[in-house]
This record gives C-alpha cells, sequence and structure tokens, in this order.
C-alpha cells in the first residue's frame, strides 16, 4: 500500500503541475516524460527483470504508431479510442515475433537480432507506400473527451494516468511470483527451468509487456501530433529507450521514472544543438554503465539505505519438528521411476549406453561411478535438460517423452547440479520461493491485477519456505544475497530450492562435493530426514562413506553402462566395481573368494 500511496502522490504533484503550467513547451516536455515512461517501464521487464537485451524497440514503437495512423485514417476509419487498444495488440504481436530469436540465440546476438528488426521496420516504414513513404501519415484522429479533442493538458493527464496504471500493474506482477520467474532467466535459464519455470513462454511474456508499452506510446504520439513519419522511427530511438532503463536503473521499479525525468529534461536542453543531443546521450550510456550499474535507482537507494548489521553467515540447527511440504498424490504399486534402455552419445563418447534402473519410493538411491562414467548425464536425462537418442522413461507409471525440464519439474522431479546453479544474487528466501513457482496457482491476471488470489497464493508459498528453511536450518538466512553465503550454505540453499517444489524424486548431482567432513555428515543426517519424510531420492557421490552409510540401493556406472546395481553391502563387495574404480579389467582370484574388495572414491 505503501509503495501505491508515493506512486499516486508523485503522479498527483504531475497532474497539479501540467494542470498549473501553461507553456506549450513544458507541457510537452511533461508530455514526452509520460511516453518515455512507459517506453521505459515496459523496456524493465525485458532488460531489468527477464534480462533480454533488445535494441528494437522503435520497430515496437513504429507498429503502435503507424497502427493507430492506419486504422483511424485508412478505410477502416476506427475511433481514436478503439485505435489506441488495438494498435497496443498489434505491437504486443510483433513483440512475439521478436521474441521468437530470443528462444534461439542469447546476448549479443540476440542484440543483433532486434537491432535487425528495428533496421528492417525503419526501412520499411520510409519505402512502403502504404506507411506513407518519407511523407508519413497526416490527419490521424487524435483522442477525445466528451467529444472534443484533448488539448496539451489533457494530453499530459492522459500520459500520467496511463504511467500510473502501467506502474501499478507491473508492480503487482515484478513483485511476486512473476517477477521472480522473470529474474530467475536472467541469473540462470537452466537452474529456471529446473525449478518449473517456463522459459520460453515467460521470455516471450516479457518481450510482449515491453512491445505493448512501447507500441501504446507510439499510438499516442501519432495521436497527439496527428501525423506520424519515419523520422520518428529511428535507430536513436531504441537507443534513447534502452539508455532510459540502464540510467534510471535496472531492474528497480523506481527506474523508469528516474530515467524518463532525468533524460528528458536533459535532451530537452540539449534539443536546439542537434550534433550535441547524440553526443549527450552516448556519454550518458557509457556513465551510465561503467560509474553506476545498477543506475539512478542503484545511487539513491545506496544513499537512503540504512547500514546494516554485519549479517549472521552460520546456519542454525535444523529444527527437528520441521515438516516439509510435500504433493498430494494418488498411493501407486511398482517403481516411482524407471529408465528402459536410454542412450547417449556425443560424437564418439558415449555416456549413456543401454542404461536401465528402477527406483522404488521412499529409498534413498545411489548413483557411483568413476569420473566420466555417465552419471551427470543419466540425472541430466531423467530431469528433462538432456534428451536421450533412444530409450524411455517411466514416472509414476507414465512416460516422460520429452518433457523439458520445468514440465518434468512439475510432474515431481526435482534436481540439485554438481555446478552450483543458485540465483547468486536473489535473496536466500526468493531461491527457495522460486522453488514454489510450479506450486502457486495466480496466473498472469491474478497477478497483473493484484487479486486477493495471487496474494493469498504469495502469502501460503512464503509460509511453506519458512518451514522448509527451518527444516534446514537456514531461517536466520533467509535475507542474505544466496551468493554471499560460504560454498556448503550454497549447497544447501539449492536443497532447500529443489524441496520446495515438492518433489516426489529428489535427483541430487554430488551435494557433497566441496563439503568438509562436517558439513557431509551433516548432509548425511539431513538426507535420511527428507526421506523419512517420504522423498524418494537419487544422489549422484564420490564420498564413499556418505554412499555407504545412508543408500538403500546402489547403482554403479561405468563407461555409461550400468555395470552392478544392489544393496550397499552388496555392491561394495562387488568385483566389477572395484575393477572399474581401479581402472583395471582384473580382479585378484583370492581377494573375490574372501570378499575383501572394497570400494573407494
Ligand atoms: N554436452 C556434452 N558434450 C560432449 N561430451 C559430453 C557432454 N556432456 C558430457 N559429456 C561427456 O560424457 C562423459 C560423461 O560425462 P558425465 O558428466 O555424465 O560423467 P560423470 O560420471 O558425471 O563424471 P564426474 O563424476 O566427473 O562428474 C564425459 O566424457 C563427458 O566429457
Amino acid at each position: 500500500m505503501r509503495h501505491a500511496l508515493i506512486a499516486v502522490l508523485v503522479a498527483g504533484v504531475a497532474a497539479i503541475v501540467a494542470g498549473v503550467v501553461t507553456n506549450d513547451f513544458y507541457l510537452r516536455i511533461l508530455f514526452n516524460i509520460g511516453i518515455y515512461f512507459l517506453c521505459a517501464s515496459g523496456m524493465n521487464v525485458l532488460l531489468g527483470f527477464a534480462g533480454q537485451k533488445s535494441l528494437g524497440q522503435a520497430g515496437l514503437f513504429a507498429a503502435g504508431a503507424y497502427g493507430a495512423a492506419l486504422l483511424t485514417t485508412s478505410a477502416w476509419d476506427l475511433g481514436p479510442w478503439t485505435a489506441l487498444v488495438l494498435s497496443t495488440v498489434i505491437a504486443a504481436l510483433c513483440g512475439v515475433l521478436i521474441a521468437a530469436p530470443s528462444l534461439r540465440v542469447r546476448g549479443p546476438s540476440l542484440a543483433m537480432v532486434t537491432l535487425a528488426f528495428g533496421i528492417v521496420v525503419e526501412k520499411v516504414v520510409t519505402e512502403a507506400e502504404v506507411f506513407g513513404g518519407a511523407m508519413g501519415i497526416y490527419a490521424i484522429k487524435p483522442l477525445t473527451f466528451a467529444g472534443e479533442p484533448l488539448d496539451m493538458t489533457g494530453w499530459v493527464w492522459l500520459v500520467i494516468a496511463l504511467g500510473l496504471v502501467l506502474h501499478l500493474l507491473l508492480r503487482n506482477l515484478l513483485t511476486g511470483r512473476y517477477g521472480r520467474a522473470f529474474l530467475s532467466l536472467q541469473a540462470d535459464e537452466v537452474a529456471s527451468g529446473a525449478v518449473g519455470v517456463a522459459v520460453h513462454r515467460y521470455k516471450v511474456l516479457a518481450f510482449v509487456i515491453a512491445a505493448a508499452s512501447c507500441g501504446l506510446a507510439g499510438a499516442l504520439v501519432a495521436q497527439q501530433n496527428q501525423y506520424i513519419n519515419s523520422d520518428f522511427i529511428t535507430f536513436n530511438l531504441s537507443i534513447f529507450i534502452l539508455l532510459l532503463v540502464l540510467f534510471g536503473g535496472a531492474g528497480s521499479l523506481a527506474g523508469p521514472v528516474l530515467g524518463a525525468v532525468t533524460l528528458t529534461v536533459i535532451s530537452a536542453m540539449v534539443a536546439r544543438w542537434a550534433w550535441i543531443e547524440h553526443f549527450v546521450q552516448g556519454a550518458l550510456l557509457l556513465f551510465a554503465l561503467y560509474v553506476m550499474p545498477k543506475g539512478l535507482a542503484g545511487v539513491l537507494g545506496g544513499l537512503f539505505r540504512a547500514r546494516r548489521d554485519a549479517a549472521p553467515r552460520r546456519a542454525e540447527a535444523p529444527a527437528a519438528d520441521a515438516r516439509l511440504p510435500l504433493r498430494e498424490a494418488p498411493a501407486m504399486a511398482g517403481p516411482l521411476l524407471s529408465a528402459e534402455g536410454l542412450n547417449k552419445a556425443y560424437g564418439g563418447v558415449r555416456p549413456a549406453r543401454d542404461v536401465s534402473a528402477c527406483l522404488t519410493p521412499g529409498d534413498i538411491h545411489a548413483l557411483i561411478g568413476p569420473n566420466g562414467a555417465g552419471k551427470s548425464t543419466l540425472i541430466n536425462m531423467l530431469s528433462g535438460v538432456v534428451r536421450p537418442d533412444s530409450g524411455r522413461t517411466l514416472f509414476r507409471g507414465e512416460a516422460l517423452g520429452r518433457a523439458a525440464p520445468h514440465a518434468v519439474c512439475r510432474r515431481g522431479i526435482a534436481r540439485t547440479f554438481q555446478n552450483l546453479r543458485l540465483f547468486r544474487d536473489l535473496s536466500v528466501r526468493d531461491n527457495v520461493l522460486l522453488g514454489q513457482h510450479a506450486r502457486m496457482r495466480n496466473g498472469f491476471l491474478s497477478s497483473l491485477l493484484g487479486l486477493p488470489l495471487a496474494w493469498r497464493e504469495e502469502r501460503a508459498a512464503e509460509a511453506r519456505v519458512a518451514e522448509i528453511l527451518r527444516f534446514l536450518g537456514l531461517s536466520g538466512l533467509a535475507d542474505q544475497p544466496a551468493g554471499a553465503l560460504p560454498y556448503g550454505l550454497q549447497r544447501r540453499v539449492e536443497l532447500a530450492r529443489a524441496l520446495a517444489t515438492e518433489p516426489h524424486l529428489l535427483l541430487l548431482d554430488e551435494p557433497a562435493a566441496g563439503l568438509n567432513p562436517q558439513e557431509t555428515a551433516e548432509l548425511g543426517q539431513i538426507l535420511l530426514r527428507i526421506r523419512d519424510q517420504g522423498v524418494t531420492m537419487l544422489l549422484v557421490e564420490h564420498h564413499m562413506d556418505l554412499v555407504m552409510a545412508i543408500s538403500d540401493h546402489v547403482i554403479v556406472l561405468d563407461y555409461g553402462a550400468v555395470i552392478a546395481e544392489g544393496a550397499p553391502a552388496v555392491v561394495q563387495a562387488d568385483p566389477r566395481v572395484m575393477a572399474a574404480y581401479l581402472g583395471t579389467d582384473e580382479v585378484e582370484p583370492e581377494e573375490e573368494a574372501e570378499g575383501r574388495v572394497a570400494v573407494r572414491a
């Protein structure tokens, strides 16, 4: 509520200023601030939250502007308000178009593709007859109120009102489930999919939001000016929109307003010297990138934030009475998971050769084998990160097929990674809340509108996360950035995040890697408690003491094939296992006869 009140207050003050000012030049500056704020708000979702770099926003601005122009001047002859809505929708659809490459390319390549989109649109609107060529389109219908076209003050009030509504809607969206999902995309797409975020869908959504807000701004500009031509649609505009977000503070809710106000005023001040305007923009971009990586919002936030006491960096003892949240599921007979004849080859390397395995529910299964045996590859195939070349996996009796990682997670398989994949800049709580992503029922509209369902789901997820943190002794660290914790605790946070998906099956890829002996022993106790609460586990581990102490069933891989499996003691005594670990094909007959073969890591 406090945030909403401040936003209403700022908008109210701006509206009063607009009501008092009579000078058309100043009113136009206020109008431009509103227009750039709309562009920056959407772009902030795309760049600041989802981390997708787009240099083609001018093309989306054009989609809105020319959409409004054509809809009100051509044979359609629609009313200006209808045209405003439809042109925003057209721009949003164009957003889907430029989102498509983002599903295949990333980083600089994506920036290049979006840049090309902007250039193509610029050329098309300059050359094509339907867009009026270089002359553009005239006599666009302006918006009206009570039958009268809006005057300049009316236009400013309108953009303030639209800006306020957009800000409050995006604030609802970004402070909950959707905002966390966007941030997870920016941090690590693989981990994002593994916690149940539909990576492609969320990328497209971020592009659509940015496109719709830019298109809305474009349509408003066309309707206010009552004409549009290709001079509006320049590469410079795309850079300016990017700069608005970077300078204001990417990923901050206050960033767009700070960027829009500062840069519009600076632009207006230097506008009379066109050559200086571009120079100033370039200099500001460099300044923002090098001196204030978090933009103005970051600088101001640093000034006003009270100094925090040195944060505790130690976990407390796990709470014995804490209960993990578990998903309801009908009881089933038979194995929880069975892999049948899985094969995978990377060129000449074959990390999976006809691998079959059966995981009974309620047990800790260990997957061991020498380095390069194919353990991680098997975990990757079971979690949807890697597609097997052949074979199939049945989970709870149903084939996993070619399910993507987020879909596998939704079915009840969670995982951790050999090389930690935490969302390092997010707090421990947010990391674990991301684990709850697929368990929450609030969709896009209820989140955007801040409906009670969204609040209820958020509160319920927070309560479940608090219980998981208690279970693992991490409650005192909930507000710490995950990346700032000692390594052993980061491993525990990753485990907490996986548990928050409420899995039936937990795949743990070397959870004890990098832990000291005491931490390894504590981990063993935690895994036993997790099993006792009903979660089945498949554990890849090199620490044989841990494996032998806690596993109910051990599978041994060598050169991508299962060479032994069974109870720990049986596997320990298997000569083939010994041979695999020692790198020999032979085992001394008397050793085998005496059962003296021990597995060593
Ligand atoms: N994406 C890939 N491209 C090419 N080769 C790969 C790929 N992923 C794995 N491999 C190869 O497959 C083999 C098995 O790798 P994998 O990581 O599954 O083994 P591992 O048993 O988990 O090993 P470690 O215990 O060292 O982690 C290795 O030779 C590895 O180099």
